[in-house]
């Protein structure tokens, strides 16, 4: 059993090398259940490799690194460990590029976040159990798309898409969301309502948001806590208010002030 009030990760010492670079060098973080938290920072800074770590969806150095997730230790000594299957049915995974199933229908998407509770073939052959189904269209409510349940994904709007990948983390009992790059695709409308809904989920349902984003902007409006990574390094995790410019020319480099005010356009 795991205590409710277990962090959502518990990043120790983590390192991840490609070849001869380090993606992560040493990095520790704690996400507090019900936290919400922007990862930032500059390209190729480990933002994503962090992300997919933490779910397991890749191996982490062997050595003194860990991770673990909702108390359960999933990574240790380089190697995943049998924990991670029940720690995957807690995060909510969102991806910049929605990871919807094209042909199926948006409710059918959305369906595919009980398959961890039913046998596959029931899914495959549409036999959700009908409390299931209830759950799926209230999340689609929930998230403000519910006249789109019946339409192809891959007709939708990329909010509408993302808005959907959302209610499908929400089906599958998430108790943390985490989302890589969740509005990079979106027109900045689109951009604010998924990021106001992440809010909304944390603030109202008290999930963990752990949200990587390059709009320095958005993390500091919108998550009180940003962790920063550089070259594989956490060079700042504290209050979103703390990022000043020059902190932000530290993070980011000296072309920072150009590319803050061209996503502020
Ligand atoms: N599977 C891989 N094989 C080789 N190198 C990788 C792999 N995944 C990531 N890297 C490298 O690790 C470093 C960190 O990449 P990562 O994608 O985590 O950065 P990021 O901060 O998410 O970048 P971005 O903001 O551009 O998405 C980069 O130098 C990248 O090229």
């Amino acid at each position: 059993m795991t205590s409710p009030a277990a962090a959502v990760a518990s990043v120790r010492d983590v390192s991840k090398t490609f070849g001869a670079r380090k993606a992560l060098n040493g990095v520790s973080v704690e996400v507090g259940a019900g936290e919400m938290v922007a990862l930032i920072g500059p390209s190729g800074s480990g933002k994503s490799t962090l992300l997919r770590s933490i779910t397991g969806l890749q191996s982490i150095d062997p050595g003194k690194g860990s991770i673990a997730v909702f108390g359960e230790v999933v990574q240790k000594d380089g190697r995943v460990t049998g924990k991670v299957r029940a720690a995957r049915q807690k995060l909510g995974m969102i991806f910049q590029q929605f990871n919807l199933v094209g042909r199926l229908s948006l409710f059918s998407n959305v369906m595919l976040g009980c398959l961890g509770r039913i046998p596959a073939w029931k899914g495959t052959l549409g036999l959700w159990p009908s409390a299931d189904k209830l759950k799926a269209m209230e999340a689609l409510h929930r998230v403000g798309v519910a006249d789109y349940a019946a339409q192809r994904a891959n007709t939708l709007s990329g909010g509408q898409q993302q808005r959907g990948a959302i209610a499908r983390a929400l089906v599958q009992g998430a108790r943390a969301i985490l989302a890589d790059e969740p509005v990079a695709s979106l027109d900045p409308v689109s951009a604010r309502k998924v990021m106001e809904l992440l809010v909304e989920l944390n603030q109202r349902d008290g999930l963990g948001v752990i949200v990587t984003l390059h709009q320095v902007d958005y993390a500091i409006r919108y998550c009180d806590r940003v962790v920063a990574l550089q070259a594989g390094k956490v060079v700042y995790d504290g209050p979103s208010t703390g990022l000043d410019t020059k902190r932000l020319i530290e993070i980011y480099g000296p072309e920072f002030e150009d590319a803050f005010w061209e996503t502020k356009a």
